[in-house]
């Protein structure tokens, strides 16, 4: 087979056929791509959806025929139908003109199967936009082309980007209104892929759309826009990559130890990352245990293996102490723990995010106790961190997190399970962020100068990171690990503190 047919053979494995609007009930390898749509109040994100859900048949006949009913008076100029009617589920949404909550909506081509979250455009919403893009593989980011970039874009292009997403569709919408406008489009994408790349993503695809018409968006405006040579939207959803849940290894989050007998004793979760099977070595954290798997159980058969996403209960060979929040890993390939770790958050609510405020972290099964310093503020004019103590609502932030008892995180890049948190203000009981780990922060013993040398003591895990630095730096013969300058020390210290 060529690698074109290769690849299309891979494509057509992911061809599921889903019904319209019901919960995906897709076999495991199937992968839908996820995607995230966003933009400002009436950029036409509803009308896009709709669009996509029309243009690919995903709309029942019955659908069909009351979108038809409901769009009468208020049809437009052109006499088509309101495809954002389609996504109008909630009354309340109906009610007030304005999209309130995720929306999740399933469809599906000959190649491939897709679900959409629909986002909200206002800013209050921020929070629900966070929702959408901490699972979605892709974001679809809508501009009027009218208007143009607006800093709402580039507030959604950033969470995007923190929520890991690195795959960017730039629909320039309304392009219609424009009179097809060559040189409008290509200065609005060229501003946006300067954004897209001051934030590090480097798959950006700007379309021309008119989501009303139907441009570019499932069937091609070539008629209107013969200059734009480019995919279709859907053309490029189809061959957009997902972000595999597996790119560490296996993560068992414990949420409950089942003891229903002397003899039996079993540890209950969902698979968080990676897979299992008996025989495996695994790791009980914080304690640091080890033990083997002897058995895999679901709620109705023995398994020989399991993967993420899968509820299951763990046997081991050996009594172990493991408890509610406790985490089962590959042995060979831990999660970090530790007392200090970096992080980027959104604020949520009205009293923000307050300096060296108390919360509690909730990750998984597991709630700890945790100080929070914001470090600093994303700008979302210049795209700049500025300094911040405190962080207000909707703001994206940097901060340390300081626990009192070891905490069990992967970096989202890594697991977006095991790297991803809520706040909780233990007064109010009020989500108050959402939060992704970025990485572990050293907890610095402490430096100090002896004759020429500079003494880091380090926990083991970063002295491995330091002795890295220096191999890489310097010829093996040469390094000397434990002998670093003091330029060299501060610089090390600095990058970990960045
Ligand atoms: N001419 C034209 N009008 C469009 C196009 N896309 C959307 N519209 C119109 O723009 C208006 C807003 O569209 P919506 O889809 O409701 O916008 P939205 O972004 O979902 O708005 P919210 O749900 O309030 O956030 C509607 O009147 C649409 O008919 C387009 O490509 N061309």
């Amino acid at each position: 087979m060529t690698a074109p047919a290769l690849a299309n053979a891979a494509l057509d494995e992911t061809a599921v056929a889903l019904p319209s609007q019901e919960p995906a009930r897709v076999a495991r390898d199937s992968r839908p791509l996820r995607l995230i749509t966003c933009g400002s109040v009436d950029d036409g994100k509803s009308t896009l959806i709709g669009r996509l859900l029309w243009d690919t048949k995903a709309v029942k006949e019955d659908q069909a025929a009351s979108l038809q009913r409901d769009s009468k008076g208020k049809q437009n100029d052109l006499g088509l139908p309101d495809f954002a009617l389609l996504l109008d589920g909630l009354q309340a949404e109906r009610e007030q003109g304005i999209t309130i909550d995720v929306a999740y909506r399933y469809f599906s081509t000959d190649k491939r199967s897709f679900i959409v979250a629909d986002t909200p455009g206002h800013e209050q919403y921020t929070r629900n936009m966070a929702t959408g893009a901490s699972t979605a593989d892709l974001a679809v980011l809508l501009v009027d082309a009218r208007v143009g970039l607006l800093e709402q874009t580039r507030r959604h292009a950033t969470i995007a980007t923190l929520m890991g997403i690195k795959q960017f569709v730039l629909a320039v919408n309304k392009i219609d209104l424009t009179d097809y406008d060559r040189s409008r489009f290509e200065q609005i994408s060229h501003e946006f892929k300067e954004l897209a790349l001051s934030l590090g993503v480097r798959q950006v695809t700007a379309i021309p759309v008119s989501a009303l018409k139907g441009e570019n968006v499932v069937y091609d405006g070539r008629a209107s826009m013969p200059w734009y040579e480019g995919p279709t939207l859907i053309e490029v959803l189809e061959l957009a990559t997902t972000r595999s849940a597996q790119t560490v290894g296996f993560r068992l989050p414990v949420q409950r130890v089942s003891r229903p007998g002397e003899s039996f004793r079993g540890y209950q979760g969902t698979v968080a990352g990676g897979s299992v099977k008996p025989g495996d070595s695994v790791v009980i954290l914080p304690s640091g245990m080890v033990a083997n798997v002897t058995k895999i159980v679901t709620f109705d058969l023995v398994r020989n293996a399991a993967v993420a996403g899968d509820a299951i209960t763990l046997v081991l060979d050996r009594q172990v102490d493991v408890s509610r929040g406790d985490m089962i890993a590959a042995i060979d390939s831990q999660p970090m723990t530790g007392l200090a770790f970096d992080a980027q958050l959104v604020a949520l609510q009205a009293e923000g995010i307050q300096p060296g405020k108390r919360y509690w972290l909730k990750s998984g099964s597991r709630r700890q106790r945790v100080q929070v310093q914001p470090i600093s503020q994303l700008d979302l004019k210049s795209g700049k961190w500025n300094h911040a103590d405190e962080l207000p609502m909707n703001a994206i932030g940097k901060v340390h997190l300081a626990f009192d008892e070891q905490a069990i995180f992967d970096a989202y890049e890594q697991n977006r399970t095991t790297g991803a948190f809520i706040l909780i203000d233990p007064d109010t009981n009020n989500t108050v962020a959402g939060g992704m780990i970025t990485a572990k922060r050293a907890a610095i013993g402490g430096i100090h100068t002896e004759d020429s040398r500079v003494i880091l003591s380090l926990p083991a895990d970063l002295a491995d990171q330091l002795m890295a630095t220096e191999i890489f730096a310097n010829r093996r013969e040469d390094a000397e690990v434990r002998r670093v300058t003091a330029a060299k020390a501060i610089e090390i210290v600095d990058a970990i503190d960045e």
